[in-house]
């Protein structure tokens, strides 16, 4: 029995680093991470005040992250008829939280959401929780516009879908070049916004 247990310990300690495609790991083991991480920095993780630390973070990461938990296109699962209103409707300044995937840091602004309708409309809601979806993962502010704007035209079929999202990203504002005050504006322009007169109109109502 003893045998047994020093020979799994050993075995544990020689496994190979997981790959990226592994199972998720364990809480206990995403802590040991942050623990990790902690001494990186140069403290502790035994001093009292980072007792609780890596809990608290791996905590952080399910908000942070839980755009993966999401399916996008079931928000906007649910539609109404139009009604007779068939012109733009633009829900705007909708707060974007996400994280860098080259740094993991935040990038924190605002998103623009916009479609004409087709044959159905989607509870405005739905927008800003598409645009959290996508938002709560590891991203680059291109793939986030496009994911956004895709999805809208590929479930709710309107005769166009417009995304503009203008964000500030904290790894230029604290590290690297250092610059605060720096923001990113991107768009996509999709089906009748794609081309006049629309397309003018889009970019006037967005102030762009
Ligand atoms: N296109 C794009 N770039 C991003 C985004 N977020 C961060 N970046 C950039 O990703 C780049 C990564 O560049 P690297 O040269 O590999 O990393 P680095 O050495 O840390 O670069 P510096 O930030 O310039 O110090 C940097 O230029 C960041 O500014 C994003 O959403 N879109
Ligand atoms: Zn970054």
């Amino acid at each position: 029995m003893l045998d047994a247990h020093l020979h799994s310990v050993e075995t544990a300690a020689t496994l190979p680093t997981p790959s990226i495609d592994a199972p998720r790991p364990t809480r206990q083991e995403a802590e040991a991470a942050v623990r990790t991480l902690i001494r990186w920095a140069g403290d502790r993780p035994a001093r009292e005040g980072l007792l609780d630390t890596p809990a608290r973070v791996v905590r952080a990461y399910e908000e942070w992250f839980g755009g993966y938990a999401l399916d996008p296109e079931a928000l906007l699962g649910r539609t109404f008829e139009p009604a007779g209103y068939d012109d733009l409707v633009l829900l705007r300044d909708i707060p974007v939280r996400s994280v860098c995937e080259h740094h993991m840091a935040a990038i924190h602004g605002v998103a623009h959401v916009a479609y004409l309708p087709g044959e159905r409309v989607v509870g405005i809601s739905k927008l800003a929780r598409l645009v959290d979806a996508y938002a709560r993962r590891l991203q680059i502010q291109e793939r986030l516009t496009s994911e956004i704007a895709d999805t809208l035209q590929r479930v709710l079929q309107p005769r166009g879908a417009a995304v503009v999202i203008k964000a500030s990203h904290d790894c230029i504002a604290s590290r690297g070049v250092d610059m605060q005050g720096v923001t990113m504006v991107t768009r996509r322009l999709l089906g009748q916004f794609e081309h006049e007169p629309y397309r003018r109109d889009i970019l006037a109502a967005l102030e762009l």
